[in-house]
C-alpha cells in the first residue's frame, strides 16, 4: 500500500514544486539569452575624423579660424552628428538643426562638462558647482527658475523696462558725440559700458554707479575669459600646462581676473545687505536676499550662490550683447545703402524724431531682419556652451554615452547652405517675407541656443539690441575711416568677437531732436 504522505506530495504538491524550481531557471536562462543577444547586436559607430592616440583631434583644430569652422568642415564630410575625441575627452559635435533641438531638449543632455578652465569659474571659493552657467541638477534648476522669475517680475522684455534702456541710450549717444569730435574712434568700451550699465541696474538697482576704472577692469576680465575659453583651449584638456610657459601667464591672468570680479561682486552684495529693505525690492540682489531670508532650507540660496549667479548673469549679459552691437555697426558701415534704408524706415516711424519704442517693432521689419542677419552671420556663440550627457541617451540612431561632451555647432546651423543659401553673404532680406514687410525664415536661427538651457537673457538681449540699434540709426551716420581696411573674420574664443576697428560717427540733424 502506498504511503499517504508520498501520495500527497506526488499528486498535489509536485506541480507547485516544479513551477517553483523551473521558474527561476527559465528566467535566468531568458535573461542570459537577452544579454548575449544585446552584446552580439553591434551598436552603430558614429563617424569620426582621424584621431591620434593621446591627443585625439586636438592638433587638427585651428585656433585662428576657430574650432567651430574646423567642426563645420568635418560636418560637411561626416554629417550632422560626429564623434571627436579631444585628448581623453569623448566629444560629440551636433551640426544639424533638428538634432541640435532634439538633443538640447533632452533631460539627458543638460549637464555641463568637467573642463578645467570652465571649472575655474567655480573653484576660487568652493569646488562645488554653483550659480547658473556651470551649475547642474536641482541647484541649477532652482537658480535658473529664480532668475527667469525675477527677470519677469522686473518687466524685462516688456515696455515697463524700456525706460532703463532709454537712460543708457541717451548716455551712449552723448559719449559717442564727445568721442567723435576728435576723429575716428573704437566704440568697444562705449558699447560695453552702455550694456553693462543696463545689466547692472537689473542686478544692483539704479543707484549703484560703477567707477569707469572698475567697470573697465571687470569688463576686460570677462572679455579676456571669453577669448581664452574657446572649445579647444588646451588647458581644458591638459590642466598641467598651466604650470608651464606661456600658459602660466594666461592662467594667472584668468585666475586673478576671476578673483577681482568676485571681489567686486561680493562688495556689492555686502552693500545691498546693509541697505536691504524688504518693502522695496528693486534689484536681483535684493530679490535674492529676500528669498534667502524666506527659505527654511537655505542651502540653495546661499551668499556664494548669489555671487556666482551675479557673475554669470553679468558676464553672459553684456559681452554677447555689446559684441552683437559692434557687429551690427560694422555691417552697416560696410553697406551704406542698407544703412540708409534702415534710417529711412526708422525716420518714417518716428517722424518727429521721438525715441523708438518696443511697440514700433512690427513697423520696422528691415531693422529686425538686419539684427537677425547679424546674429546669424556673426554667430556670437558659435558652439553655444558645451553640454554634458548625464545618462546614456539615443540621438540620430546612435547612443551618446554618459559623460560625453556635446558641442552644438550653432555656427554650422547658421552657415549651412541648406538652411541659409549663400551663407557667407550678409543679406538681411533673407529674413523678410516676399512683400518685405514681415520678418520670416527664422526656423533655423538659434543664436540663443535651444532647449532646456536656452539663454535666459534672450528677451533682455533682443530688447537692448533693438533699442540701442534704432537709437544709433536715428542719431548718427556711421562710416569707416577713409582708406581703412576692415577684416570681417571674427576673433575666435568662446564668443566670436569683431577684430578691433574704428569708425566715424556723424550727427544726423533733425532726427535726434526729440530724444
Ligand atoms: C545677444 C546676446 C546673447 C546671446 C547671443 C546669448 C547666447 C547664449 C547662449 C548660446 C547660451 C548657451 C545656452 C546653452 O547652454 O545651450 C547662453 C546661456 C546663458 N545666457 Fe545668454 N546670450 C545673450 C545675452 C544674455 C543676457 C543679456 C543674459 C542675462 C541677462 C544672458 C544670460 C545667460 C545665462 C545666465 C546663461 C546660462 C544658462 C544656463 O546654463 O542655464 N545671456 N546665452
Amino acid at each position: 500500500m502506498a504511503c499517504p504522505v508520498a501520495h500527497i506530495i506526488i499528486e498535489e504538491l509536485l506541480p507547485y514544486i516544479m513551477v517553483a524550481v523551473l521558474t527561476p531557471i527559465l528566467l535566468t536562462g531568458y535573461c542570459c539569452y537577452r544579454c548575449c543577444r544585446k552584446r552580439r547586436v553591434k551598436k552603430p559607430v558614429m563617424p569620426s575624423p582621424f584621431q591620434l592616440p593621446i591627443l585625439g583631434c586636438l592638433p587638427f583644430l585651428s585656433r585662428e579660424e576657430g574650432t567651430h569652422v574646423t567642426f563645420s568642415r568635418w560636418a560637411t564630410k561626416y554629417g550632422g552628428l560626429f564623434a571627436c575625441r579631444l585628448a581623453q575627452t569623448k566629444c560629440v559635435v551636433i551640426s544639424d538643426a533638428k538634432l541640435v533641438r532634439e538633443a538640447l531638449a533632452s533631460n539627458a543632455v543638460v549637464g555641463r562638462p568637467n573642463l578645467h578652465l570652465f571649472n575655474l569659474a567655480r573653484k576660487p571659493e568652493e569646488p562645488e558647482s554653483k550659480g547658473i552657467i556651470m551649475n547642474e541638477g536641482e541647484s541649477w534648476r532652482q537658480q535658473r527658475r529664480f532668475a527667469l522669475h525675477t527677470f519677469r517680475n522686473f518687466g524685462i522684455g516688456k515696455t515697463s523696462f524700456e525706460d532703463v534702456i532709454a537712460v543708457e541710450c541717451d548716455r551712449l549717444a552723448e559719449c559717442i558725440t564727445i568721442n567723435s569730435r576728435t576723429g575716428p574712434f573704437d566704440a568697444r568700451m562705449l558699447l560695453n559700458s552702455a550694456v553693462a550699465n543696463v545689466i547692472s541696474t537689473v542686478l544692483f538697482g539704479p543707484d549703484v554707479q560703477h567707477s569707469d576704472a572698475d567697470l573697465a577692469r571687470f569688463v576686460d576680465h570677462v572679455t579676456n575669459m571669453a577669448q581664452e575659453l574657446g572649445g579647444s583651449a588646451l588647458m581644458n584638456f591638459f590642466p598641467f600646462l598651466r604650470h608651464l610657459p606661456p600658459f602660466r601667464a594666461i592662467y594667472a591672468r584668468i585666475y586673478s581676473g576671476m578673483l577681482f570680479n568676485f571681489g567686486v561682486l561680493r562688495a556689492l552684495v555686502e552693500q545691498e545687505k546693509r541697505q536691504f529693505n524688504e518693502e522695496n525690492i528693486r534689484s536681483y540682489t535684493a530679490a535674492f536676499l529676500a528669498r534667502q531670508r524666506s527659505e527654511e532650507d537655505g542651502r540653495l540660496f546661499t551668499d556664494h550662490h548669489l555671487v556666482m549667479s551675479l557673475s554669470d548673469i553679468f558676464s553672459a549679459g553684456f559681452e554677447t550683447t555689446a559684441t552683437s552691437l559692434r557687429w551690427a555697426l560694422l555691417y552697416i558701415c560696410l553697406d551704406e545703402k542698407l544703412q540708409q534704408t534702415l534710417q529711412e524706415e526708422v525716420d518714417h516711424v518716428a517722424q518727429d524724431g521721438r525715441p523708438i519704442r518696443l511697440a514700433d517693432r512690427e513697423k520696422l521689419p528691415w531693422v529686425e531682419a538686419t539684427l537677425l542677419e547679424v546674429q546669424r552671420i556673426a554667430s556670437i556663440a558659435p558652439l553655444s556652451m558645451p553640454h554634458a550627457v548625464t545618462e546614456d541617451v539615443e540621438l540620430g540612431g546612435y547612443v551618446l554615452e554618459k559623460g560625453t561632451v556635446v558641442f552644438p555647432n550653432l555656427y554650422h546651423v547658421h552657415h549651412d547652405p541648406k538652411n541659409f543659401p549663400e551663407p557667407e553673404k550678409f543679406k538681411p532680406a533673407r529674413f523678410l517675407d516676399e512683400s518685405q514687410t514681415k520678418v520670416a525664415g527664422t526656423e533655423n536661427l538659434m543664436p540663443f541656443s535651444a532647449g532646456k538651457r536656452i539663454c535666459p537673457g534672450e528677451s533682455l538681449a533682443r530688447m537692448e539690441l533693438f533699442l540701442f540699434f534704432t537709437m544709433l540709426l536715428q542719431r548718427f551716420n556711421f562710416e569707416l575711416p577713409k582708406g581703412s581696411s576692415v577684416d570681417v573674420r571674427p576673433r575666435c574664443g568662446l564668443t566670436n568677437d569683431t577684430r578691433p576697428y574704428e569708425l566715424t560717427a556723424i550727427l544726423r540733424g533733425k532726427n535726434c531732436a526729440g530724444r
